[in-house]
């Protein structure tokens, strides 16, 4: 897979512009929030007044998303009450994993924020690396505050390149993730009344995939300090940041991959059956993406409304 170098898509920027501008009203051409919708999430969108699709097929520098559960076409539309605030959804996104350029994968976030674009909401289904952080019921979802990038450390950072005058060259990442906007969160779910399990805070891994954590690599990230893993997002993150965006993170945690007592050795099982007192079997999971996308699918409904009352808050105090 290559690396993140030759960006080349950008001087397709200003074409897209136009293009945008002949398909959609005024009033939805300057979106002030964007939105990226994770795997099973594209109904996030589902509620936007006024909506227009625009499929990927027709911009230029947009790749095609191939993972089921992710659509390849942008939302427009309005959000909240009264005049409504415009925003723009990525109803599918790239992945590293698909064979896509970290550059494709971060290029919708750089034609958000030349709309204009001042908040991006970044969701995505992630694998839970806290026993716990319970699957589904509670702190289904994790407002992230943090992430730990292996991919980045080691030389696959879409920010990699010949600096470009625009951008600063050395981006700090110590506040990535607003500090304000993750306040929004937690007010946004008061507001809805959800009940405070059903929000954590948490730091993110981002694995490049497409291969699920082996045990051993679930402990590793859970040992250094995340919470939640998945195969998204960061690059994002960092495209949002260096184009001056502020960046919100919400995790839906679809699965496992950490389990209380995963672990034990065969040798004690059967030293134990041999001498007359089996154990009890040990838990076992196996995460599926049919999994990942059944979970999105049961808890969007908590996602959007979460996302639609955050950025109604965020019109509020613009
Ligand atoms: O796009 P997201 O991060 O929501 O998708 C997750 C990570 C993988 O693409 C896929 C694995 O099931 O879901
Ligand atoms: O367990 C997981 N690991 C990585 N990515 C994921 N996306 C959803 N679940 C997972």
């Amino acid at each position: 897979m290559s690396a993140a170098h030759e960006d080349t898509s950008l001087e397709f920027v200003a074409s897209n512009l136009d293009i945008l501008a002949t398909i959609l009203p005024e009033r939805l051409l300057k979106p002030q929030v964007g939105i990226v919708c994770g795997s099973g999430l594209s109904t996030l969108a589902a509620s936007f007044r006024e909506r227009v699709e625009v499929p990927y097929s027709s911009l230029k520098g947009f790749g095609i998303s191939t993972v089921h559960g992710h659509k390849s076409a942008l939302a427009f539309g309005l959000v909240g009450p009264g005049d409504g605030i415009p925003v723009v959804a990525m109803l599918g996104r790239f992945h590293a994993y698909e064979g896509h350029s970290l550059s494709t994968v971060v290029y919708p976030i750089r034609v958000m924020a030349r709309l204009g674009v001042k908040n991006v909401i970044i969701t995505n289904a992630a694998g839970s690396l806290d026993p716990a952080l319970p699957v589904g019921t509670s702190r289904l979802i994790v407002s992230i505050r943090d992430h730990l990038a292996l991919p980045d450390l080691t030389g696959f950072n879409p920010l990699l390149g010949p600096a470009k005058p625009q951008y600063p060259r050395f981006l700090p990442l110590s506040a990535a993730y607003s500090h304000s906007l993750r306040r929004t969160v937690f007010f946004a779910a008061h507001e809805l009344g959800l009940p405070p399990s059903a929000l954590g805070e948490g730091t993110y891994a981002w694995v490049s995939g497409p291969t699920y954590e082996s045990p051993a690599e679930g402990r590793f990230l859970r040992a250094a300090g995340a919470s939640v893993v998945g195969m998204s997002t960061v690059p994002e993150v960092l495209a949002a940041r260096e184009e001056g965006i502020e960046v919100c993170v919400l995790s839906l945690v679809t699965n496992f991959v950490v389990i209380p007592d995963g672990y034990r050795s065969v040798r004690e099982e059967v030293d134990a059956e041999l001498s007359g007192r089996p154990l009890p079997p040990v838990p076992q999971v196996e995460v599926s993406h049919e999994e990942v996308l059944a979970i999105g699918k049961e808890k969007s409904e908590v996602m959007r409304s979460l996302v639609e009352k955050m950025i109604e808050l965020i019109g509020k105090n613009a």
